[in-house]
């Protein structure tokens, strides 16, 4: 089976077409823990499929490693952007992209004939706490008390289609991600567990991020964990309503529209290497 190995600041993601893959949907969570692990497999944060759509241009599904379906991915929907424009899937630059926390409309940025960039409307922010979803009161999430086993944690909870907790620290050097990650991440509170943000904030209109991802653990990026991140630093006050969100594996600019109330992300896609896997000996 053909699939292509692409990232997004270095999130990265095993990218298979659905009409080409002898894949059935079935077989797509199991298929992502083999073909994820980097070891015995591929190698990826994900594993994406791509495919024609009735009503919009394409659908995208995508896979944790741990065979887990997320409703949305930001840095994925700019390499499936990528893919299908390069690909001559779509021959438009503004796509129409079916998920399942539904329809999103990214739009190439050529420079040269190449793509440059992408700039996705990740639709509104989800912040009513029973629809991120938390458990607790109705309302929202913005700089509440969290008691955890390894500590009390001040979050701000937001959902990008899928959710998110966005930690302020100071510094990172006393942050371990991988010890608060996991605890935050399946804390009972979180019902389909959750995405953990560790931000600080650099400026008004600059934010550094680590993120612990659901069912993925700490990657060097996360697109719906950057807009959730400038979402929650407007919320507490600490930026404005656009910035820089630094990562381990680059940057984004993240735009929240007070007009339409949608969140803008923009930054870079790039396509590795193709390849022949063959299942049977996985
Ligand atoms: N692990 C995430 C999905 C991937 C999100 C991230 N890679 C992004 O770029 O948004 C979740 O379970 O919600």
């Amino acid at each position: 089976m053909r699939f292509t190995k692409m990232h997004g600041l270095g999130n990265d993601f095993i990218v298979i077409e659905a009409e080409k893959s002898e894949l059935s949907p079935e077989d797509y969570s199991r298929t992502a823990i083999k073909l994820c692990d980097r070891h015995f497999g591929i190698g990826g944060d994900g594993l994406v499929i791509v495919g024609k759509d009735r009503e919009l241009d394409v659908f995208m599904r995508i896979f944790n490693p741990d065979g887990s379906e997320p409703e949305m991915c930001g840095n994925a929907i700019r390499c499936v952007s990528k893919f299908v424009w390069e690909r001559g899937l779509v021959s438009t630059t503004r796509i129409s992209v079916n998920t399942l926390a539904g329809p999103r409309y990214p739009e190439v940025i050529l420079k040269n004939g190449e793509v440059e960039k992408v700039r996705v409307d990740m639709g509104e922010p989800i912040l009513e706490r029973s629809l991120i979803p938390m458990l607790g009161s109705p309302g929202k999430v913005v700089g509440e008390e969290l008691d955890t086993t390894a500590g009390r944690f001040r979050i701000t909870a937001v959902s990008m289609g899928n959710p998110h907790c966005v930690v302020f620290v100071d510094e990172f050097s006393s942050v371990p991600v991988s010890e608060w990650g996991p605890v935050l991440e399946n804390h009972p509170v979180f019902p389909s567990r959750t995405n953990v943000e560790f931000a600080k904030i650099e400026d008004e209109n600059t934010v550094s991020m680590r993120v612990w991802e659901r069912g993925a653990g700490e990657t060097l990026a996360c697109g719906t964990g950057a807009c959730a991140t400038l979402v929650a630093s407007y919320l507490n006050d600490l930026t404005g309503r656009r910035a820089t969100v630094r990562l381990k594996g680059g940057e984004l600019i993240i735009e929240w529209d007070p007009d339409n109330n949608h969140v803008y992300m923009t930054g870079e896609a790039k396509e590795v290497f193709t390849g022949e896997v063959d299942l049977r000996k996985l």
